[in-house]
C-alpha cells in the first residue's frame, strides 16, 4: 500500500521525545538544521541519484561520478554554500569520489606542513578548485613502513631545485585516490636527500598534469591500479599508480613547516617535533571515527526497521506471525551495534575536541599532548572502524536472504566501509602504535612523569609495575597480547565518553534513559563478551557476569519498543540509505518486487545467449555447436 506508513505503529510505541534525540545525535540544534537541509537538497535532486550504481560499468560508473562531483561543485557555488553546509552535500551525495582525497587531505597536509607563504599560494587555488590534489604516500613495496618509501627527493644547488624520482618499480606511487585520472597536483612523500646525506622522508608539491589538456607533465607515468572489491561501490574512486623520471620542482614546493632546506643545500630542523609529518594522517583519522558512526548507524537503521517488518513462525490462531525484532537472538545480535553507533558519534565528537585542542597547542608550539592525541586517533580509528565494518556484515546477516540483494543496500555499504580498515593506517599496525604508547606509560610509572588525561587511570592499575621489565624485553614477542590490551584502552575510552556524555544536561522527554539504557548495553555487552578475561583477572566473580548477562537481556527489552524511533533519530532520508529494506515506510515488499523487473537482466523475457548456449543444450546439440 503506497503511501501507508508500515511502521506507524512502532513509531507510536517509543516513550521519548524523537526530534530532541536528533539534535543529540547531530550534535546541536544547528548542526541539525544544516544537516536536514542539506540531506533533503540533495534527496530531492535528480543529479545526484545513485540507484543504478551497482548496473553501471567502471567506466560508466567513473563518468558518472565525476558528472555528479561537478554537479555538487556547481550546486555549492550557485547556493552560496558555506564550508560547513558544502561538506554536508559531499557526504549526502554518498559517492567516493577524488573530492574526499582533495578536501580531506590534500588541503589538510598544506595547512599542517606548509608553511604561512605556502599556504597562501596553494590553499585559495585548491579551495576554488582551480587545482585538485591527491596524497601520494603509499608504494608498491611499502604502505606501513612510511620510512621505509623508497621515492627520492634529491635537492640540486645549481638549479635550486629538487629532483623526485622512483628508482625501482616497488618505488611507483601505488593506491593515491584520486591520482589515476582527475588530480592536477599530489602531495607526494619522498625520502629528501640533500648534500648526499638522507634526511628521511618528507612531502612535497608536484604537478602531475597540465591545466590546460590534462595530459601527464613530462617524466610521469601515470594511471589506474584497476578493480577492486564490490562491483560500484569504491570503483568510483580513481587509485592511482605513479612513477617518476626524474622530475624536477622548484625548492619552495617541499612543505617546509617542519623542516627546510636552503638554497644553499642546508637542512635545518625546525624546533617542531618531525612526527607533524604525519599531521595529515592525526586529522583524518580522526574524521574516520566521526564517519564510522554515520556508516554502522546507517546499517543498523536498515537492520533495525527490516527486523521490525521481517515476520517468521509464531502465527497464533491465524494471527499474524512474530516480528524477527521480537525474537532475542536477533535483539542480542541487533541491539550492541545499535548502542555502539551511539557510542561512536560520542566518542567521535570528544576525538574531534580533543584533535582542535591539539592543533591549537601545536600552533602556540606546545608539543606536550601529540603522543596521546597519535595514540587516541590511531586506536580510536582501529577500534571503530573493525567494529564498524564487523557490524555492515552483521546487520546483512540480519536480514536474511534480503540482504544480500544489491537493494538491500548493505553490501554496497560494506564494499565502501571495509577498506577503512586498512586505509589511514592498517588497524593493527595502528594498534601497535597504541600498544607503544602504553607501555612507555607503564615503564615511566614511578617515576616524576605523572599519566594524564586518557591514561591518567594507570595510577590506580599498580601492579603493572610489575610486568614492566618483562614486556621491555619482549615487546615483539608479546605483540599480540600488547594488541589485545590497547582495544581493552581504546574500549575504556569509548565507554568513558558515552558516561561523560550522560554527566551534561540532556534535554528532551525520555531522552537520557533512552542513551543511559544503551550505554549500559555497550558496557555490558563487552564485559560479556570478554567475560573470560574479566573472570580470569579477578574483576570479577562468576556471579558478576551471570547477573550482567541478565541485566543485557532486561537491558534489550527496554530498547525494543524504542528501536525503530532510535533509528528514526539518525534523521537519514530514504536517498541516504539507498535500502528498500531500510526504507522509512517500512512498506518491502512491493519496493523490492518493483525493483527485481528493473534489473537490466529483466530487459528481455529470453536472455541474449538463448540461441547460441541455452537452446543447443536443451535440443542436444551442444556436440555439434561452436560454443
Ligand atoms: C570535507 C571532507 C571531509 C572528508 C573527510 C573524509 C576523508 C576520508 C578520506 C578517506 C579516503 C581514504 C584515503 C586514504 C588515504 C591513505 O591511506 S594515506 C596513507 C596512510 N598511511 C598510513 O597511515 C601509514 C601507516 N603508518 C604510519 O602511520 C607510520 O609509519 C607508523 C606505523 C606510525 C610507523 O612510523 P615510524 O616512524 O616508522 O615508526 P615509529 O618509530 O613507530 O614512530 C616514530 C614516532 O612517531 C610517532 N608517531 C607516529 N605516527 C604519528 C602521528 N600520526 N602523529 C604523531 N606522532 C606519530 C610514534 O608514536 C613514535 O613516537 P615515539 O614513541 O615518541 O618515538
Ligand atoms: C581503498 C584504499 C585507498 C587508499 N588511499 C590511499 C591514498 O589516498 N594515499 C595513500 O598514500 N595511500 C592510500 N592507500 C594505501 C593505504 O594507506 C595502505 O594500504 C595502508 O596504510 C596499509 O599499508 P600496506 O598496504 O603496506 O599494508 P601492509 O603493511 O603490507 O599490511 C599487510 C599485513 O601486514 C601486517 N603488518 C604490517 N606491518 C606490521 C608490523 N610492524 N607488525 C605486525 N604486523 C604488521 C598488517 O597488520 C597486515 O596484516 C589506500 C588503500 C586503500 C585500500
Amino acid at each position: 500500500m503506497e503511501g501507508v506508513d508500515h511502521l506507524a505503529h512502532e513509531r507510536n510505541k517509543s516513550e521519548f521525545d524523537v526530534d530532541a534525540m536528533k539534535i543529540v545525535w547531530a550534535g546541536s540544534p544547528h548542526a541539525f538544521v544544516v544537516s536536514d537541509r542539506i540531506s533533503k537538497l540533495v534527496a530531492s535532486d535528480p543529479g545526484f541519484r545513485k540507484d543504478n550504481r551497482s548496473t553501471l560499468s567502471r567506466k560508466e560508473l567513473f563518468k558518472n561520478t565525476l558528472r555528479k562531483a561537478a554537479y555538487a561543485w556547481k550546486t555549492i557555488i550557485d547556493l552560496h554554500l558555506s564550508e560547513e553546509e558544502a561538506a554536508k552535500l559531499r557526504f549526502y551525495v554518498d559517492e567516493p569520489a577524488f573530492t574526499d582525497v582533495h578536501w580531506g587531505m590534500f588541503i589538510p597536509a598544506i595547512k599542517g606542513q606548509g608553511t604561512e607563504e605556502q599556504q597562501q599560494k596553494w590553499l585559495p587555488l585548491a579551495y576554488k578548485m582551480q587545482i585538485i590534489g591527491c596524497y601520494a604516500q603509499t608504494e608498491l613495496g611499502h604502505g606501513s613502513n612510511v620510512q621505509g618509501l623508497e621515492t627520492t627527493a634529491t635537492f640540486d644547488p645549481q638549479t635550486d631545485e629538487f629532483i623526485i624520482h622512483s628508482p625501482t618499480l616497488t618505488s611507483s606511487k601505488w593506491w593515491p585516490g584520486g591520482l589515476g585520472k582527475v588530480a592536477t597536483h599530489a602531495i607526494a612523500y619522498a625520502l629528501l636527500i640533500v648534500g648526499g646525506r638522507e634526511q628521511g622522508v618528507h612531502g612535497f608539491i608536484v604537478q602531475l598534469r597540465s591545466l590546460e589538456d590534462h595530459s601527464p607533465l613530462p617524466g610521469m607515468t601515470v594511471g589506474d591500479i584497476g578493480m577492486k572489491f564490490g562491483n560500484g561501490a569504491y570503483n568510483a574512486m580513481d587509485n592511482g599508480v605513479l612513477r617518476f623520471d626524474h622530475v624536477r620542482i622548484p625548492r619552495n614546493q617541499m612543505l617546509m613547516r617542519v623542516s627546510q632546506v636552503t638554497c644553499e643545500g642546508k637542512y635545518k630542523q625546525s624546533d617542531v617535533p618531525r612526527q607533524l609529518v604525519y599531521g595529515a594522517m592525526l586529522y583524518v583519522r580522526q574524521t574516520i571515527v566521526a564517519d564510522a558512526s554515520c556508516a554502522l548507524s546507517r546499517a543498523v537503521c536498515i537492520a533495525t526497521r527490516y527486523s521490525a517488518v521481517r515476520r517468521q513462525f509464531g502465527s497464533q490462531n491465524g494471527g499474524p506471525e512474530t516480528q524477527v525484532i521480537d525474537y532475542k537472538t536477533q535483539q542480542s545480535r541487533l541491539f550492541p551495534l545499535l548502542a555502539s553507533a551511539y557510542a561512536f558519534r560520542f566518542v567521535g565528537e570528544w576525538l574531534k575536541w580533543l584533535y582542535a585542542d591539539v592543533t591549537q597547542r601545536l600552533q602556540a608550539n606546545d608539543f606536550s599532548t601529540l603522543p596521546e592525541a597519535h595514540a587516541c586517533t590511531a586506536g580510536l580509528k582501529s577500534l571503530t572502524t573493525t567494529a564498524t565494518a564487523d557490524g555492515i556484515e552483521e546487520c546483512r546477516k540480519l536480514c536474511g536472504g534480503h540482504g544480500y540483494l544489491c537493494s538491500s543496500g548493505l553490501p554496497e555499504l560494506f564494499a565502501v566501509y571495509v577498506p577503512a580498515c586498512t586505509y589511514e593506517g592498517e588497524n593493527t599496525v595502528l594498534l601497535l602504535q597504541v600498544a607503544r604508547f602504553l607501555m612507555k606509560t607503564v615503564s615511566q610509572l614511578g617515576s616524576s612523569k605523572k599519566p594524564v588525561g586518557t591514561i591518567a587511570y594507570m595510577t590506580r592499575v599498580e601492579h603493572l609495575m610489575q610486568c614492566r621489565c618483562g614486556v621491555q624485553r619482549g615487546f615483539a614477542e608479546l605483540s599480540a597480547d600488547l594488541v589485545e590490551a590497547a582495544v581493552a584502552h581504546c574500549q575504556l575510552l569509548v565507554v568513558s565518553k558515552f558516561i561523560e556524555k550522560l554527566q551534561q544536561e540532556i534535554p528532551g522527554k525520555g531522552v537520557k534513559q533512552q542513551l543511559e539504557v544503551l550505554c549500559n548495553i555497550y558496557a555490558l555487552f563487552l564485559l560479556h563478551k570478554h567475560q573470560g578475561d574479566f573472570l580470569s583477572t579477578g574483576c570479577i566473580t562468576p556471579k558478576h557476569a551471570a547477573l550482567a548477562n541478565d541485566e543485557l537481556r532486561s537491558l534489550y527489552s527496554q530498547v525494543r519498543p524504542n528501536a525503530i524511533a532510535l533509528v528514526d533519530a539518525f534523521n537519514y532520508t530514504d536517498h541516504y540509505l539507498g535500502s528498500i529494506l531500510g526504507c522509512y515506510d517500512g512498506n518491502v515488499y512491493p519496493k523490492l518486487y518493483e525493483a527485481a523487473w528493473k534489473d537490466p537482466l529483466n530487459e528481455s523475457v529470453v536472455p541474449d545467449g538463448y540461441h547460441q548456449y541455452i537452446r543447443p543444450l536443451l535440443k542436444q546439440e551442444i556436440r555439434t555447436a561452436r560454443l
